[in-house]
């Protein structure tokens, strides 16, 4: 885990109590607090008592204590499993890396240990790039040196192997280096138990005996600029921190498994530690790393002592070398220059940040809740439901970015996969009631394809798009999503009026993104409900931008700038396709009609609905609703099981409302929908029903 701080203040006495410092830091246990809040702060204060401790501005005893304190005070955010306020879920490290591995059916539970995510396959990959590396920078000299004075080989950076620090000497290296930041992380490796936490801590005696001279003395061993991984820091913070301590940590290595650390080396050299804190005092994000790494893995810790160590050996171990990124990290940050509107943090987790508000009115601060910016592998991130597992967002470094969106916005990326890109439940052909003819040729002309494009080519080869239009509430969008869950295609879905007024000036631009992130989401179904308002035709009143998102729209139909490969279906969607202009009409090649549903489809729907509910209907009352319902469009039957549902509440009498027992309500009657159908009436006109017959005459491609 990750801490980051804007601005660290050096505690001004050289000798704090600890009562001090319990004082002016436990005042943010007050139950107003939320987890998320509590969770900063507790990031925040970690990180306070370490630089004093570090500074010998606390003494270890005094360090301890607090360490402990906190680990206590906190302990239901540290434990806790539960995505919302689990400190795990603000996890932006290597530990997110690995939930995001996790499916379901692991029932996770929090079982991840230094060692366990180490093991993980993603997480060695990375491993691996790092030890190389430095394996190819580090002098045989500095390995010698290490060697000598006692430091584990695996525990010099870049060295493959890895040990347990034991001799006396490694131990005292440890318990001086409580000076070290790089030591930091072992003290708080476990947070949530102050049993782990103390006996993480070096034994106070010794380490008070041993700090001063085996500080120097791991001063001499450790290589310049051996630095410790900030473990809890956010990765942006870090970053930008990282960027700015190059200058003053010159032959410092980095040894964030994210390659963004900012920690300094902790040398012996003051003015070195002094331009560190000039530059934490300046303002720059400055990460110390005595952190908890995680919090919960003390549980499964069977040796404290040896899990704190391996924690330190294993962060040795994954070192990079500073400035060092991968070439899509260097893509991600770029992403992430280019977006000058967005907040300093704000991208690292925003693609699969909080749904449904491309981050407006969630407020992200530096220690913004992170939610996994990647999928569970079984695309189960909704309660199992879903089309398709989401791909990866590119905003996570760490993470696969696809070439693909390197022009596009990242606040436009950002939208289309959290406010268009459809997560809800999945749609089979059986929920749609009707229809059996546009159904059959779906699946004939689209879903096939998509499931087999190598048997359907050239002239099987699938439309790239398809119309379907008739009366409002007939199913258009049921089988838009239908099509995508039957295909396994990724489903998109976008009201073109939000196109054209939503994003004004930026529609055009939208338009490309949205077929570019389609594109790497593929297969994918781009919907586009009112259609017609994207693509009507053109006329002396039409708007400059209008017509350019509607050029932008045709172009990206048509192809122009996708391989032919490329598995995306456009499915538009109209109530008024005689204001769609020919250009388009003649690319969304085939034209379903989706009519009003028959009677028996009106029977399936009431049916259906009622088998859900506490029911008295028999197969003589259900005909007699359907007869009663002709006219009605499937958004009027389910409004008419509604109504009708709520009949036997509205005859209760009021005061028998709070306590009468779910089971004690009566079945819904045909009597209730002889009310309801005194409150509910079909949403469509015989007139328009003409336009849509006529229109499907001409134009339809139905039968
Ligand atoms: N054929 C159908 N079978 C079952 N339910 C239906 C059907 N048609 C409509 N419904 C019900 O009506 C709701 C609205 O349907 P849907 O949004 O798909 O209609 P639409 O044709 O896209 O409407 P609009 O043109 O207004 O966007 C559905 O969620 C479903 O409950």
């Amino acid at each position: 885990m990750y801490v980051s701080v804007s601005v660290m203040e050096t505690p001004t006495h050289s000798t704090v109590h600890l009562s001090d410092w319990q004082k002016s830091y436990f005042a943010i246990t007050s139950g107003t607090c939320t987890p998320a809040q509590k969770a900063d702060e507790y990031r925040a204060k970690i990180l306070h008592i370490q630089y004093a401790w570090a500074n010998s501005e606390i003494s270890q005893v005094c360090a301890a204590n607090l360490f402990k304190k906190y680990a206590e005070k906190y302990s239901a955010i540290i434990d806790s499993d539960n995505i919302e306020t689990g400190l795990n879920n603000y996890a932006e490290n290597i530990l997110t890396l690995a939930k995001c591995q996790q499916n379901d059916s692991d029932k996770w539970q929090s079982a991840l240990t230094t060692d366990n995510v180490f093991e993980l396959k993603c997480v060695q990959e990375r491993m691996q790039a790092g030890k190389n590396l430095q394996s190819s920078q580090m002098a045989p000299t500095d390995a010698c040196v290490l060697a000598d004075k006692g430091v584990s080989a695996s525990a010099a950076p870049g060295l493959p192997k890895l040990s347990i620090f034991s001799s006396a000497k490694e131990t005292e290296l440890c318990a001086g280096s409580a000076k070290c930041a790089s030591r930091g992380p072992e003290l708080l490796e476990h947070p949530s138990s102050s049993k782990s936490l103390q006996s993480s801590v070096p034994p106070v005696t010794k380490a008070l005996d041993t700090l001063p001279a085996s500080s120097a003395s791991l001063n001499e061993q450790v290589p310049t600029g051996f630095q410790a991984t900030p473990l809890f820091a956010s990765k942006e913070v870090a970053s930008s921190s990282s960027l700015k301590m190059s200058g003053s940590c010159r032959d410092g290595q980095n040894l964030s498994l994210s390659d963004q650390s900012a920690v300094p080396a902790w040398s012996t050299s003051s003015g070195k530690r002094k331009a560190f804190y000039g530059l934490a005092d300046e303002g720059s994000t400055v990460i110390p790393s005595l952190a908890p790494c995680q919090a919960s893995s003390s549980r499964e810790t069977s040796s404290t002592e040896t899990s704190s160590f391996s924690g330190y050996r294993n962060r040795n171990e994954e070192s990079g070398v500073p400035g060092f990124r991968t070439a899509k990290e260097q893509l991600w940050v770029d992403q992430q220059r280019k977006s000058q509107n967005l907040p300093q943090r704000a991208p690292v987790s925003s693609y699969g940040g909080v749904k449904k508000s491309l981050g407006a009115g969630r407020s992200r601060g530096p220690f913004g809740k992170f939610v996994p910016p990647v999928p569970k592998q079984d695309g189960n991130e909704n309660g199992g439901a879903q089309c398709k597992p989401r791909a990866r967002g590119p905003t996570d470094p760490s993470l696969p970015v696809d070439e693909r969106l390197k022009n596009i916005e990242p606040k436009m990326v950002e939208l289309i996969m959290h406010e268009i890109m459809d997560h809800g439940p999945p749609v089979n052909w059986d929920d749609i009631a009707g229809v059996e003819f546009a159904k059959a040729t779906i699946k004939e002309i689209v879903v096939w394809p998509m499931l087999r494009p190598d048997i359907f080519t050239g002239l099987r080869g699938p439309p790239k798009g398809i119309l379907l239009f008739g009366p409002p509430g007939t199913g258009k969008t049921l089988i838009g999503k239908c099509i995508a869950c039957q295909s396994g295609a990724t489903f998109f879905s976008i009201s073109a009026s939000s196109l054209t007024s939503k994003w004004v000036g930026e529609g055009e631009k939208m338009v490309r993104a949205l077929f570019t992130v389609a594109r790497c989401q593929q297969p994918a179904v781009i919907f586009i409900d009112e259609i017609d308002s994207l693509l009507s035709q053109r006329g002396d009143g039409e708007h400059e931008s209008s017509r350019r998102i509607k050029t932008e729209f045709l172009v990206q139909l048509d192809g122009a700038t996708t391989s032919s490969e490329d598995r995306i279906l456009v499915v538009g969607a109209t109530n008024r396709p005689q204001e769609i202009d020919e250009a388009a009409r003649r690319r969304l090649v085939k034209r379903l009609y989706i009519p009003l549903p028959e009677a028996s489809a009106r029977k399936q729907i009431v049916t259906r609905l009622m088998s859900k509910e506490h029911c008295s209907l028999n197969e003589e009352e259900i005909e007699l609703i359907v007869k009663k319902s002709s006219g009605f469009s499937g958004a009027d039957m389910t409004q008419l099981c509604r109504e009708a549902s709520l009949g036997p509440i509205r005859s209760l009498q009021s005061t028998d409302i709070a306590t009468i027992m779910p089971d004690q309500v009566r079945p819904i009657a045909f009597l209730d929908f002889e009310s309801a159908f005194r409150t509910v009436r079909p949403s469509i006109s015989s007139k328009d029903l003409e336009l849509y017959e006529t229109w499907n005459q001409t134009f339809g491609c139905g039968r």
